[in-house]
């Protein structure tokens, strides 16, 4: 891709997407630029990844086609108060940020500009990611495929509607963490039975990975996986019994319901 992509804030999330797209050969680093605010952070992405990298958000927002913004979503008000004037008609500029509108961007903006509302996740970084995206009613359908084309470079991506944005943190943005917490949980156990730390990791994830793959490979319902695996008087409903007692669905429920909550909080103003 020839497009210049810019990224505002070059932290977890902006660093996982740059990664995750060089390393899918879709753009070079040469075509990449991004701002950071310390010269730590401006050093490392530099050596990192081999794009340029300064403080300047209005000389890089001046020369992006596609420009991500990055930042975390109280930052938004600052940067784009900053960049207005550089933000030409023709930018695409791409919300990468739990609870920053569309609406609530034009409104910033106070003019016509192109938006794309998006939430990436960190699994971009190995080419793993998920992606839900909407554009705004100047994003053009041309705009829209080479932004999707980004995205698919390091993972999957939905375009959704709008009303659903603030689900997405829980499906897929926030999400990750979760399953994090899951694989964390699994290895203490193993580690409590004897196993050593390293081989307890690698035997959750692999798991946790191939379960992922029986769902999406074999089109079977999850329900139905899970009795494929429980054999009558063995050791796995013996396990789903006690998870079933410790309220393990209501947990996930009830985080993946705080979590949109969440969103939907901050896509209204609220704290
Ligand atoms: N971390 C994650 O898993 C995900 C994060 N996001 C979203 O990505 C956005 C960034 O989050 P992270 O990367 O996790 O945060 P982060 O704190 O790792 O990175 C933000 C970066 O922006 C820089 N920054 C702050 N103010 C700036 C300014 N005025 N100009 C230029 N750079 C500035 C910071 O120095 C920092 O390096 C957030 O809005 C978050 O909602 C979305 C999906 C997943
Ligand atoms: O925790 C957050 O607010 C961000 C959005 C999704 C993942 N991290």
């Amino acid at each position: 891709m020839k497009k210049r992509i810019g990224f505002i804030g070059c932290g977890q999330m902006g660093q996982a997407m740059i990664q995750g797209m060089i390393d899918a050969g879709v753009v070079e680093p040469g075509h990449i630029a991004a701002t950071a605010l310390s010269d730590e952070t401006i050093d490392f992405v530099a050596d990192e990844y081999g794009i340029h990298i300064s403080n300047d958000n209005k000389k890089l927002a001046a020369e992006s086609d596609l420009l991500f913004l990055a930042v975390k979503p109280y930052v938004y008000r600052d940067v784009i108060e900053e960049i207005r004037e550089e933000v030409s008609d023709d930018t695409v500029v791409i919300t990468v940020a739990a609870g920053i509108t569309l609406e609530s961007m034009e409104e910033a903006f106070d003019k016509n500009v192109k938006v794309i509302r998006s939430m990436p996740n960190t699994p971009s970084l190995v080419g793993a990611g998920m992606s839900a995206l909407c554009p705004n009613a100047f994003v053009t359908q041309e705009d829209l495929a080479e932004v999707l084309e980004l995205y698919e470079s390091f993972g999957e991506a939905e375009v959704i509607e709008e009303k659903l944005m603030d689900a997405v943190p829980a499906v897929s943005g926030s999400s990750p963490a979760f399953v994090y917490m899951l694989i964390e949980a699994m290895a203490d156990a193993a580690v409590q039975q004897g196993f050593p730390r390293d081989k307890a990791y690698k035997m959750v994830a692999q798991t946790v990975e191939g379960a992922a793959k029986m769902v999406k490979e074999t089109g079977r319902h999850p329900a139905e996986l899970k009795d494929a695996v429980c054999t009558p008087g063995g050791t796995t409903i013996s396990g789903v019994t006690k998870l079933e007692e410790a309220g393990f669905r209501k947990a996930i429920i009830q985080g993946m319901t705080a979590t949109t909550e969440k969103s939907k909080a901050l896509s209204q103003g609220r704290k």
